[in-house]
């Protein structure tokens, strides 16, 4: 059952196209997932591949194993399909310097780094501290090198980042009417006057967005939900507020355009997208892209630029840690700025001054210093395609490993090994005598579900 107020909206919004999109919510929902560029052969995965989302490069309609290796391995990303245009629209370059403020579980974060191939630097944030650990959980499952993860609100990120970022996705809390059909649960919250409460909620994030987004930046704005408050009245407020200009979306079959009668009547808002589902195979969603001028960065008096940053410097006998782990383990020894942060050692992309935010991560995690020797981290496992020692496991060793059991093998080495199954980098184990010890992380182990 839909909630009250809500048919009678839409029948006056709608008009006769009312009745098939209120229809669609007896409908199932459609699954999808995107594939991994970031890994090698993306493609080489246990899924069907023959049905792709349009407009999406990496998507495809499906459901995803989240007991497989193609999960746990961060070759998949289970999204729901009309999510995935979000990342399409947003397309970020390699080397930009990149936001995504609202940024948890991670689907649009995962998607945004394929884009970036590791180049330049994405910073993901969410505000709930619950959230921000499964964001980097996926983060790391996806074998991302250049971001920074952060717990934080968005004026607080407002006051560090002034003018920085050349490309910012708010993919803002909503009302989430999109949502009914997939998520029942959404709609306990919806009243006649929710969607104008979270509309002032958007306009409070977007005043501090518009703060770090750098003159000549983008500004890529997203919802579920189909309700004008929240939607094109957004976009008519920062065209009112702000010298912005919408970048028109291509559409294509299924898709449609936003609807300036929904609020000021504007016509640049016809170069918004929606997705309405009794017209897309997808959830109901709504996005925008916004070109900020050239000019003077927006910013309120009282903040401050990035400083140059110089990060904590390792001590000698870090240095000969680290190094001797690379020279034997990795194949490249270049991994940008390090940087130490209780005895966790970690590789930013770009050398970024984060002091007195809260941060998750402040790059890729390399390993943990303890006493004398050096632990890898399963996150820089999930970036290595090869290691100079290297195991493939059987599918007994692969259950156990990722059960977090020891297994024997006749690996002739010791030390530390890159564990490959199916040819995807899995984790990383040491070697003693011929027990392989287990380093997969303890708050992550499963049952793997092996049968093909
Ligand atoms: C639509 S969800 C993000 C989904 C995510 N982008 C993805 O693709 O997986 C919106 C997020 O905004 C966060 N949020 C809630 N209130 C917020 C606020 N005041 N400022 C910033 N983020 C907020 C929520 O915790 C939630 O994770």
């Amino acid at each position: 059952m839909l909630p009250e107020g809500f048919t009678e909206k839409y029948q006056q919004l709608l008009g006769a196209e009312a009745e098939p999109f209120l229809a669609s919510f007896q409908n199932q929902g459609y699954k999808g997932f995107r594939i991994n560029p970031l890994k090698p052969n993306p493609q080489a995965v246990n899924l069907d591949l023959t049905q792709p989302v349009p407009m999406t490069q990496w998507g495809y309609y499906g459901a995803v194993n989240g007991r497989q290796v193609d999960h746990q391995a961060g070759y998949v990303y289970s999204q729901e399909p009309s999510a995935m245009l979000v990342g399409a629209v947003a397309a970020p370059k390699p080397g930009e310097r990149v936001l995504d403020l609202c940024a948890a579980p991670g689907g649009k974060t995962t998607h945004l780094a394929g884009f970036m191939q590791q180049q330049g630097l994405l910073v993901a944030n969410e505000i709930m501290p619950k959230r921000a650990k499964i964001l980097a959980e996926n983060v790391e499952r996806f074998g991302i090198e250049n971001a920074v993860i952060t717990n934080e609100t968005p004026a607080r990120l407002a006051k560090k980042f002034v003018g920085y970022f050349d490309r910012i996705l708010v993919d803002a809390p909503c009302s989430g009417e999109g949502m009914f059909r997939k998520d029942p649960g959404a709609k306990q919250y919806w009243t006649p006057d929710y969607p104008a409460a979270c509309a002032q909620r958007q306009r409070e994030i977007l005043t501090e967005t518009l703060k770090m987004l750098r003159p000549g930046g983008e500004l890529i704005y997203s919802t579920c939900t189909f309700s004008p408050e929240e939607d094109e009245q957004i976009i008519a407020w920062l065209l009112q507020q702000y010298p912005l200009s919408v970048v028109p979306i291509a559409r294509q079959a299924g898709m449609s355009a936003g609807r300036p009668e929904w609020a000021d009547g504007n016509p640049e808002l016809a170069g918004t997208l929606r997705l309405f589902p009794h017209l897309f195979n997808g959830e109901g969603h709504f996005m925008a892209k916004l070109r900020l001028a050239d000019g003077p960065v927006v910013a309120a008096n009282k903040t401050k630029k990035q400083r140059k940053h110089a990060a904590p410097a390792l001590t000698k006998e870090q240095q000969s840690l680290w190094q001797d782990f690379a020279k034997t383990m990795l194949p490249t020894t270049s991994f940008g700025h390090l940087l130490v942060h209780r005895d966790h050692l970690f590789a930013q992309p770009l050398a970024v001054e984060l002091k007195g935010l809260k941060v998750v991560r402040p790059g890729l995690p390399l390993g943990e210093f303890k006493r004398n020797r050096f632990e890898p981290a399963y996150a820089l496992a999930l970036t290595l395609t090869a290691a100079p020692q290297q195991l493939d496991l059987t599918t007994a060793q692969y259950v156990k490993y990722v059960h977090g059991e020891t297994f024997t093998t006749d690996a002739a080495g010791k030390g530390w090994y890159l564990l490959r199954y199916q040819n995807k980098s899995v984790g990383f184990g040491k070697l003693t005598g011929t027990t392989m010890k287990n380093f997969f992380p303890k708050g992550l182990r499963f049952v793997a579900d092996v049968a093909e």
